[in-house]
């Protein structure tokens, strides 16, 4: 078996993927005409079309305008159970989803609409599929610090069917201590923290989701590389950066797959994982992203049984668990 054969086949954790970057254009199209919304593109193929960003922002206004179709319980729930019969395909036993409650309740769709839809995704998840899961809510970097505290508030009804909270959308201009005292809150209430960081943003952002924000983990992280010492202290402390390679490339992080910092974030030591971002937009879901990368890198089977070890190292799951799902890891990654 070759290493990217080897990455298709192991058993995983995804911990970086926005649930509404899962929406497929042909699901965005059945969503709104069951919705009545109605789409600036004019079908499944001029939607795709659309898809040639340039960087993060140009993404993320189709990404918003996509996520427009979602108002019902049942809406949240088709999405999700789509991505969890995707990830079953690619062998994902573990998957942390973010969700951007923002960008739906700016709509007037109420938060317990879109938990309860995500939630019980999860639960047939478990149920059918025999995928564990949990959700981390995110709030959304370029609106304000008071309505993230809103959101919050909002939120914590819910508070039993999310283990912690994340910082997505616009990086550059909203650095993380713009958050500071929110994540603060987050963290006195017993949630796990992350940020996105170090995506399009410098070092300086990284150090922040270190320092301001306590983050736990690191989404994306790769400018790191450009700070020797930054390297070093995630390094020490086995910070978990969720990497995702596809993504970096569609948003022209990098130019090529072949000058991905992948091989060189696992040489430096980091825990590092890989991660599909939103695969919708992105060109893959998690083994689309192995595979290319491994191929693109030449990856060896070793890096390859210690990305997918890192992923189950980084998850916020429990520990009997954690060292179950090593136990299978380790049975599927046995030369036959
Ligand atoms: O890659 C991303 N970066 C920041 N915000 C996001 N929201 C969805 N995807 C992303
Ligand atoms: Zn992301």
């Amino acid at each position: 078996m070759s290493p990217a054969e080897l990455a298709a086949h192991l058993p995983k954790a995804e911990l970086h993927i926005h649930i509404e970057g899962s929406l497929e254009p042909e699901l965005i199209f059945a969503l709104a005409q069951r919705n009545g919304v109605k789409l600036p593109y004019h079908g499944v193929e001029a939607l795709r079309e659309a898809y040639a960003f340039t960087n993060l922002q140009s993404f993320l206004d189709i990404y918003y305008a996509g996520a427009s179709v979602l108002l019902h319980e049942v809406d949240f729930f088709d999405m999700a159970w789509a991505y969890f019969q995707r990830a079953y395909a690619d062998r994902v036993i573990h998957a942390e989803l973010f969700f951007d409650p923002q960008t739906h309740t700016a709509r007037g769709v109420d938060i317990g609409v879109v938990i309860g839809g995500l939630q019980r995704a999860c639960e047939w998840a478990q149920a059918e599929l025999g995928i564990s899961s949990r959700l981390i809510l995110c709030f959304l970097r370029h609106l304000s610090e008071e309505e993230a505290f809103a959101t919050l508030e909002a939120a914590l009804p819910y508070r039993q069917h999310f283990v912690g909270v994340g910082l997505d959308s616009s990086e550059l201009g909203h650095p993380p201590s713009k958050f500071s005292r929110v994540f603060a809150r987050c963290r006195e209430l017993g949630l796990h923290v992350v940020a996105h960081a170090g995506e399009e943003g410098p070092p300086a952002y990284i150090w922040g989701a270190l320092d301001d924000l306590k983050a736990e983990r690191i989404d994306h992280g790769v400018r790191c590389l450009d700070d020797p010492a930054l390297v070093a202290e995630l390094a020490r402390r086995r910070t978990p950066l969720t990497v995702c390679p596809l993504s970096n490339l569609k948003l022209c992080v990098v130019k090529d797959l072949r000058e991905h910092p992948m091989k060189r974030l696992l040489d430096a030591g980091l825990c590092a994982t890989v991660n599909s971002d939103d695969p919708a937009y992105f060109g893959g879901y998690l083994n689309a992203n192995f595979v290319q990368t491994v191929e693109a890198l030449g990856l060896s089977r070793e890096e390859v049984i210690a990305l997918a070890r890192n992923s189950f190292e980084a998850s916020f799951i429990d520990e009997e668990t954690r060292q179950r799902y090593l136990a299978r890891l380790e049975a599927a990654s046995a030369p036959p």
